[in-house]
């Protein structure tokens, strides 16, 4: 999917909602555990339940790698899923990946060509020859960790290189790697702070904003300091919406949370016209 359809479904759906997948075995409905595959059902009815609310799908790989060659395969299922029925819908593979360069090719070919994701988050610790693989597959998006929404963030990401932020000289140095147009970035919804800084460097990239709702992030704060001229923003909650609900009505419950998100950002949108 290029960037402009994911701009203009955005404004056709009045939402830059990003669901996030999580699935845990631990805390799905019980019914379900009766199902063949638990966590595809689960994500069936989730997807058939908030498919108009959002825009984007985010299933964290973790959450299928833990169950195993079960799990990858209730993954394959849920993006075939997407695809078919739902082609409109960015998706994005929540793996955290980054290698040398032709390692980094083989994870380019796992989730852009075998499982067909639209994009792929990538940590850039291992620096450009590792990034530009995956820059290198046409209409996909590579989401690097820029400052990310939990506290170790603190850790190195806000520390100083060269005089500047480790953050910030990631979000610069990246601009100019080859395919960078198809860059997005991982900015936590918990440092809304540093957004207003973080346009100045990128003022038109698509930041993927996961930490509103569980962690605390606060949607409205993230929408005044991040938001730009085509929206600019993929907005994340995982737990927040797909465990809105634990009985027969867990996908209605989900839908719910969603629609709460979604109308506060077609508020936001409208500040924008
Ligand atoms: O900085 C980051 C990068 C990724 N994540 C992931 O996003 C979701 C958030 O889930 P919630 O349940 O809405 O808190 C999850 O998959 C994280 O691994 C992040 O939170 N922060």
């Amino acid at each position: 999917m290029t960037t402009e359809q994911l701009v203009a479904q955005i404004h056709k759906k009045k939402s830059f909602l990003c669901i996030g997948l999580d699935v845990d075995l631990a805390k799905i409905p019980e019914h379900l555990l009766q199902e063949e595959d638990p966590i595809f059902a689960f994500n069936k009815q989730i997807i058939d339940a908030t498919h108009h609310l959002c825009v984007a799908y985010k299933p964290n790989t973790a959450f299928y790698e833990a169950y195993g060659i079960k799990g990858w395969m209730a993954l394959e299922k849920t993006i075939k899923y997407l695809n078919t029925n739902y082609p409109e819908i960015f998706t994005i593979a929540d793996a955290k990946r980054g290698d040398i360069g032709n390692t980094s090719t083989m994870y380019a070919k796992a989730f852009f060509e075998d499982l067909a994701f639209d994009s792929v988050t990538i940590a850039p610790y291992m620096g450009k020859d590792s990034v530009e693989p995956f820059l290198a597959f046409k209409n996909k998006h590579t989401i690097l960790l820029a400052l990310t929404s939990n506290a170790g963030a603190f850790d190195y990401q806000t520390k100083l290189v060269d005089g500047k932020e480790l953050y910030k000289q990631v979000l610069e140095t990246s601009k100019a790697y080859k395919g960078a147009e198809n860059l997005m970035y991982v900015v936590g919804a918990t440092k809304a702070e540093y957004l207003s800084e973080i346009r100045q460097i990128i003022p038109e990239s698509f930041l993927l904003v996961p930490g509103v709702g569980a962690q605390g992030g606060n949607l409205a704060d993230v929408c005044k300091f991040g938001m730009s001229s085509n929206v600019g923003l993929l907005i994340n909650s995982s737990r927040g919406i797909i465990y809105a609900g634990a009985d027969l009505n867990f996908a209605d419950s989900a839908a719910e949370k969603a629609l709460e998100l979604q109308q506060q950002m077609q508020i936001e949108l409208e500040k924008l016209s």
